[in-house]
């Protein structure tokens, strides 16, 4: 179950090198898109390399290539259900509009269907914080029109990007406008520790799923009314290990905060963020919460099990059970 995937993050090494091969004039090597085995960055640079993905990836055909590449080689993991994230982007020069952006992806996604790849997809429209709150409005205006259009494939929003540009508040009506439509909601939330004042606005909407909560808890500089608020609602939390170390708004693997929320019993998920940018795939992700914090492979079971309760398509989720019930043996003995 991959819950939290940005699809310019997940861009494999692979399909970086047919994009540069498209695009030589744009002499951008594979060191600028990935962040390998133990590096770090700071969150600045980690965004400045979303950037050069960005330039890679600005016409139709390659958004097609990444969306249909990221869908398989999650089905290669064994990913069975996989919400991707996106941004809808213009690009003057290509001529590509946000609107085909969106039916693109949706077409990448009917394309690996027909072609049998052993997985379901859903997408999220992902809104970027840095294009400010009337982008946000007209965005969210566009994923309900696809969500009414593509049959249930569109299931909802991410408020995503940069966390230290703009405040949460200025979203707020956009937030609002999509969950009254129906769109589930998806915010990343005090991804950095300056960001409590506006957990504690967000979490009255309340979100359906929360990316990352880094800082929510007391213990790291969040508050025990944050930490309420969550488990008022029960709202799942999305974690993303390899993402947090790398971009060091956590020190450790083992100070990450999976641990203080999987010890409550509350719902969380381990998820990728951006598997290409930080070189890492879901099976590697569940490997190092297990090898971290002690787990067994039937925690680890558990985990993914669990999950299924926190996606965006309920009319799936019987579907996923049973196909957890039958993979079960074929796996490990419990
Ligand atoms: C810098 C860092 C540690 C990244 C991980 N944490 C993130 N936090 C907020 N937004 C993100 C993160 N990773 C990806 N995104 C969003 O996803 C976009 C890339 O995917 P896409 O173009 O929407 O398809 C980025 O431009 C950004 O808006
Ligand atoms: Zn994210």
């Amino acid at each position: 179950m991959e819950l939290h995937a940005h699809l310019n993050g997940s861009v494999s090494f692979s399909t970086i090198e047919k994009l540069v091969a498209r695009k030589p004039h744009l002499n951008i090597e594979h060191g600028m898109t990935a962040i390998r085995s133990g590096q770090r960055r700071t969150l600045d640079e980690c965004f400045q390399v979303f950037k050069v993905i960005h330039q890679l990836v600005d016409t139709e055909e390659d958004i097609l290539m990444v969306a249909k590449d990221v869908i398989r080689e999650f089905a290669a993991d064994g990913v069975k259900y996989l919400e991707l994230r996106s941004t809808p982007r213009k690009e003057k020069t290509t001529g590509m509009t946000k609107r085909r952006y969106v039916e693109t992806v949706i077409e990448a996604i009917r394309q690996c269907k027909n072609e049998g790849v052993d997985i379901e997809v859903r997408f999220l429209v992902a809104v970027d914080r840095r294009n400010g709150a009337e982008v946000a409005m007209e965005t969210v205006k566009l994923a309900e029109d696809f969500m009414l259009s593509t049959g249930g494939l569109v299931v909802g929003l991410d408020l995503s990007g940069d966390p230290t540009v703009g405040h949460g508040r200025d979203f707020l009506p956009a937030l609002q406008k999509a969950k009254n439509c129906g769109l589930k909601l998806s915010l990343h939330l005090s991804e950095v520790p300056s960001q409590a004042d506006e957990s504690e606005l967000l979490l009255n909407i309340p979100p359906d799923r929360i990316g990352h909560g880094t800082f929510l808890h007391p213990e790291v500089g969040g508050s025990q009314s944050l930490v309420d608020k969550v488990r008022k609602h029960n709202t799942p939390l999305e974690l993303c290990l390899t993402s947090n170390v790398k971009g060091q708004t956590v020190s450790s693997y083992s100070q990450h905060h999976f641990l203080y929320w999987y010890q409550m019993g509350h719902p969380s998920v381990i998820c990728t963020d951006d598997k290409g940018v930080f070189c890492t795939d879901l099976s590697q992700e569940y490997q190092l919460a297990a090898s971290t914090f002690n787990l067994s492979q039937e925690d680890m079971w558990t985990l993914s099990h669990k999950a299924i309760d926190c996606t965006f398509a309920p009319d799936l989720q019987q579907q996923l059970h049973q196909k957890w019930l039958e993979l079960q043996p074929t796996l490990f003995q419990l």
